[in-house]
């Protein structure tokens, strides 16, 4: 069974709900930095950061600084991120006595050891369809509504009708996640995306796995602390990336989904004869499946 519903709880914005002119005037002295993990990206971090660079960094002063955080990569990553003019860093060689894992997670903890925006705006680095309006898309909100901590980004990925996909872990780990165990986020368009923004105060008080289950756990956590009125998302139109083979995706559901078991552990249960998955049409308008969890018990107490 599915339903249309109408109503959503995350305040959401569009991107070009402010102009440049607007968001330079709302930022005043606060500091921005951009923060791109990268690991194994030299085919496009290099027009990530050079975008990025000469419309938000050059020619206005919307972005402080753009770093590119090394997660151990073995290709030529790092010195394609230095020759566009990134500040670079390996994530392993920052604050070494903290010791080191690997993931993207562990890069984003470690971004703020080398960065000093107050407010932090994430980008993947393996963008194939984006434009640099994404930056200031994610920074309205911070920028102009005090209460928000946290702005995710959502999409739709170009060339596909009909529902919008979130991607393979979106639609089947994450929003059943947010189905049976998180539904203050059934809102989000899209979880999953890397492209998000926060305040630095915020981001240092939350615990960070250290691979893919960072962004959920975000989420999670600052609804947690503050609240949804603390999260706030925002359209930014089109994006394609990169895609893993599906065996890899394996590992990021595991962790996603221990990440989601370890923040359960006060025994709370799901419902049990009935959960609501959002998914949603282009829009965004939320479609909401009534999905039976009903279980029958044991037949031979009627035989
Ligand atoms: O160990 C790693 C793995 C990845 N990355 C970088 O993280 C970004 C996203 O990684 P990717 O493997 O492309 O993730 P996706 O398969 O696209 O996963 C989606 O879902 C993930 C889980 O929420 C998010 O972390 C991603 O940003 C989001 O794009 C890219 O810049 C990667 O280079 C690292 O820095 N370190
Ligand atoms: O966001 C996701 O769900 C995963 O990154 C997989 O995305 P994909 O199916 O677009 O590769």
């Amino acid at each position: 069974m599915s339903v249309d519903s109408s109503g959503c709880g995350v305040r959401t914005a569009h991107w070009n709900d402010w102009t440049l002119d607007e968001l330079i005037a709302a930022k005043g002295d606060t500091r921005v930095s951009l923060v791109v993990p990268a690991h194994n990206e030299a085919g496009t971090v290099g027009g990530v950061v050079s975008r990025v660079r000469e419309r938000l960094v050059d020619t206005v002063s919307l972005v402080d600084e753009i770093v590119v955080i090394d997660s151990d990569s073995t290709d030529a990553t790092y010195d394609v991120a230095v020759s566009a003019g990134a500040d670079v860093h390996r994530a392993s060689q920052i604050r070494p006595d903290l010791g080191t894992h690997p993931g993207k997670g562990e890069a984003m903890w470690k971004s703020l050891f080398v960065t000093d925006g107050d407010v932090v705006v994430f980008m993947d680095a393996d963008l194939t369809d984006w434009d640099t309006h994404f930056v200031p898309g994610l920074l309205g909100p911070l920028l102009t509504w005090p209460e928000v901590q946290l702005v995710k980004g959502y999409y739709e990925r170009p060339g596909e009708d009909g529902p919008l996909d979130g991607g393979r872990v979106t639609e089947l780990v994450a929003r059943p996640l947010i189905s049976l165990f998180f539904p203050a986020l059934r809102d989000l368009v899209q979880p999953l995306a890397g492209e998000w923004a926060v305040r630095r105060s915020h981001f240092a008080s939350l615990s960070v796995p250290t691979g893919y289950a960072v962004e959920l756990a975000s989420l999670v956590d600052t609804v947690a602390k503050h609240g949804t009125s603390a999260l706030a998302q925002v359209d930014l139109g089109t994006r394609a990336h990169g895609h893993q083979p599906l065996l890899d995706l394996g590992s990021m559901a595991v962790q996603i989904l221990a990440m989601a078991l370890q923040r359960k552990q006060d025994g709370s249960l799901p419902p049990s004869d009935l959960a609501v998955l959002r998914q949603f049409l282009p829009g965004p308008v939320p479609l909401d499946r009534v999905i039976e969890t009903v279980e029958r018990p044991p037949a031979e107490g009627y035989l």
